[in-house]
């Protein structure tokens, strides 16, 4: 049973064009851990997306004529009311996606941080005057909002995915409908009415639950909507670029990763272990930024597996409210079925598993934190984003082998890794091709600095202050005829 110090938090109804609305047609919210139902949210479609948008598209003039000043405050009364919150959206969101209280804790506090940075940011939108060849001329460029904005989230952060758009879109005058994912919708709807208790005209914000492909396709291809922002996967973030391209919208695409952690035989171990295990079990493996390669150098290989399979045993598995569990539950059977198929081609391919390597006795979507080595790049785990607690160790020797093999895939999300030779740092950190690099840690996500990927990882940044950026577009304007 899921209870709250503010049960109003607990909203099985959407916000569309400022109202509160139900469907007859429903969606079911289980909790992962149990399987039990939390509520049932609207199965809303095509119509009422529409509706939203247009919705938005009144709202949005005179929400772009508020000054910063008057925005950012809006923003900062919803950063502390999400704060004030904390607690009760951290058992939302552990209901709901199945994380351990303590990381759903983090997570709300850090999607708050976005909203915080861009209550900020708004006031910094600068423009810029150039020295015009025609002395009865004058230059001016400024910075506008760009108008409507969509945005598309996944289930793994089902906060902090939509404030690190939500907050940059109304920080820079836009105006935004929300599509978190179907597993997720409670917290997205709980943001939402925190957003309505802070000021948040309506209109300005809408947050639909219901069919992925007739909310998603409405909102790629209505010409109002001027900007799309996508957290997902690979695939889908393919499907919206194409179907955005009807209407040539502004796109950010936060897509799958496959991100390479590397041990050099002059790493600090005991800190590499640490790392492995943020990057590594962050959500039970299930983040876009998790390590899902682990290249360890030959001399340090098997102290590092022992040292990480004992750290392993040492964490918990269970339900996400229950204390001291380090390691819920993966958020459905799809997920399970996925770890098992890299796994069972890794072993079929000649690797070992050296902890874990089942389902838990829990039953259920569980899984044993796993460790396997032996891997090789031609094991599916090299190519493929796991999503789920499967360290696989790959040996090598050189560091320019290890580079070729950490560059050999289609993403570019993050990556890592251990070394304190002041040469090789600076080596492997301008030769890996991806958009972060975590030196001697396994967690990088902050709302200061740009999120983001390169090749088949996405394209945009979030957080820092070229987050805002996506959300704006550049006017000049040219003043004649000054004598
Ligand atoms: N780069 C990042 O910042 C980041 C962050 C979190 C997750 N991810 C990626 O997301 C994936 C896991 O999340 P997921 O399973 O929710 O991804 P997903 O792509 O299946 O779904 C993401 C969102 O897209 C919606 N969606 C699905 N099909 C759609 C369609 N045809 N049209 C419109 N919308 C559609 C879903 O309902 C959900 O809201 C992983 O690949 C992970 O790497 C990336
Ligand atoms: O899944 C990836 C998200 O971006 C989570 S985080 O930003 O790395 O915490």
């Amino acid at each position: 049973m899921l209870t709250l110090d503010d049960p109003s938090l607990l909203r099985a109804q959407c916000l569309v064009a400022g109202e509160w609305i139900s469907a007859e047609r429903t969606i079911a919210v289980t909790n992962p851990a149990t399987d039990a139902l939390i509520a049932h949210v609207p199965r809303l479609d095509a119509a009422a997306t529409r509706r939203a948008i247009e919705a938005a598209e009144a709202a949005w003039p005179q929400w772009r004529r508020r000054t910063a000043h008057e925005r950012s405050a809006i923003l900062a009364r919803w950063h502390a009311l999400i704060l004030q919150n904390q607690e009760d959206l951290a058992r939302i969101m552990t209901a709901e996606q199945g994380k351990p209280l303590a990381e759903a804790r983090g997570e709300i506090a850090y999607a708050a941080s976005f909203i915080q940075w861009f209550a900020e940011e708004a006031k910094r939108v600068y423009g810029e005057t150039i020295p015009s060849p025609v002395a009865s001329q004058r230059i001016v460029v400024v910075r506008e909002p760009v108008g409507v904005c969509a945005a598309i989230t996944p289930w793994n952060f089902p906060a902090a995915m939509i404030t690190r758009k939500a907050g940059p879109a109304l920080a820079a005058g836009c105006t935004m409908v929300v599509k978190p994912a179907s597993q997720t919708p409670l917290t997205a709807l709980a943001l939402a009415v925190l957003a309505e208790r802070a000021g948040v005209p309506a209109g300005v914000l809408s947050v639909l639950t219901g069919s992925a492909g007739d909310i998603g396709t409405e909102l790629a291809t209505n010409p109002v909507v001027r900007k799309l922002s996508f957290t997902g996967s690979t695939e889908v973030g393919r499907l919206l670029m194409q179907q955005t391209a009807s209407t040539v919208k502004k796109v950010s695409m936060e897509l799958g990763g496959n991100a390479p952690f590397i041990v050099f035989d002059d790493a600090d171990l005991d800190a590499a272990v640490e790392g492995a295990l943020v990057s590594k079990f962050r959500n039970a493996g299930q983040t876009c930024v998790c390590a899902n390669r682990l290249y360890v150098h030959e001399g340090v290989h098997d102290v590092f597996a022992q040292k990480l399979a004992e750290a392993l045993r040492a964490l918990k598995v269970g339900p996400g409210d229950q204390e001291g569990v380090r390691i819920g539950p993966l958020i459905d059977e799809a997920a399970v079925r996925k770890v098992q198929e890299h796994l069972a081609d890794a072993v079929a391919k000649g690797a070992q598993v050296l902890s874990g390597g089942r389902r838990h006795p829990l039953g259920g979507s569980f899984f044993e934190p796993t460790v396997l080595t032996g891997v090789t790049q031609a094991m599916t785990v090299a190519r493929e984003e796991t999503f789920g607690p499967l360290a696989p160790l790959f040996r090598f020797s050189d560091e320019a082998e290890v580079v070729r093999m950490a560059n050999d895939t289609e993403f570019g999300l993050a990556s890592y890794f251990y070394a304190r030779d002041l040469g090789r740092v600076w080596r492997v950190a301008e030769q890996l091709e991806y958009g972060m690099v975590g030196v001697n840690t396994g967690l990088i996500s902050n709302e200061v600095a740009p999120f983001g990927g390169v090749k088949q990882s996405g394209l945009g940044r979030e957080g820092s202050r070229h987050g805002i950026e996506d959300y704006l577009v550049i006017k000049y304007i040219n003043m004649a005829g000054i004598a």
